[in-house]
């Protein structure tokens, strides 16, 4: 096997009836239930407008820094409830998709969303686009098409490590990565807090915030209040 220059045709399929369930849940009530160790970074941004949270299965990409001969592949095997995330060997010099790219993928794939550890063009048209585009900034500057690289072996992208079949969930605030061996039991976790921070968000609402815990918590930490000037 050519290890680096690879396609894998199967993955791990997740149910469609789970990926609809956490189509409701915000990606930071995932990320905090999860002890805030599963979203992906800042650099990780949305560029087009969803207007929705939008959940897939991944289907991983390793290109090779600045060159997208992988991705495009992976555009003719992405579909609905798709999302294709890309790796990219910290290339941030060269954009991995336009607005060609992008219209393939949203009108002929119907792919859910696309996530570049990496930046992207032609940002006018694909920042007007449903399909949820992701990416670490914008540069005219155009890829490579030389390979190597794989698609559907383990990745990592805006920190988090993605396998193929993990479930992406994504919204305004950013990514959320579930792998997929996770999904179902740790679904009733994540419904319970986001109905916590619900009332939570209520109560702030009408000014009724408990605010007990934070002098509680510098109590703990041994912190020192001072009755005078610096
Ligand atoms: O050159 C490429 O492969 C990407 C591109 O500009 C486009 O999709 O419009």
């Amino acid at each position: 096997m050519e290890v680096n220059n690879r396609i894998f045709l199967k993955r791990y399929m997740l149910e469609e009836k789970i990926l609809r369930e956490y189509e409701n849940i915000p990606t930071a009530n995932i990320g905090d239930a999860m002890f805030r160790l599963s979203n992906m970074d800042s650099r990780i941004k949305l560029i087009s407008t969803p207007n929705k949270i939008v959940v897939g299965r991944a289907i991983t990409v390793k290109a090779r820094s600045g060159d997208n001969l992988m991705l495009h592949k992976a555009l003719d095997i992405g579909g609905p409830d798709d999302f294709i995330v890309v790796s990219n060997d910290g290339g941030s010099e060269r954009a991995l998709m336009g607005e060609i790219m992008a219209i393939y993928a949203e009108k002929v794939r119907n792919i859910s969303g696309i996530i570049i550890d990496g930046p992207i063009r032609d940002v006018d048209e694909l920042s007007k686009m449903g399909m949820a585009i992701y990416a670490t900034g914008i540069t005219p500057k155009g890829p490579y098409k030389e390979g190597p690289g794989e698609i559907n072996t383990p990745i990592t992208c805006g920190e988090q490590v993605v396998l193929p079949g993990d479930l992406i969930v994504a919204d305004s605030d950013g990514v959320a990565v579930i792998h997929y061996k996770d999904v179902k039991q740790i679904l009733d976790k994540i419904k319970e807090f986001q109905k916590n921070d619900f009332k939570k968000v209520q109560l702030a609402k009408e000014g009724k915030s408990d605010r007990k815990w934070v002098d509680k918590k510098l109590f703990e930490k041994k912190v020192e209040f001072l009755e005078k000037v610096y």
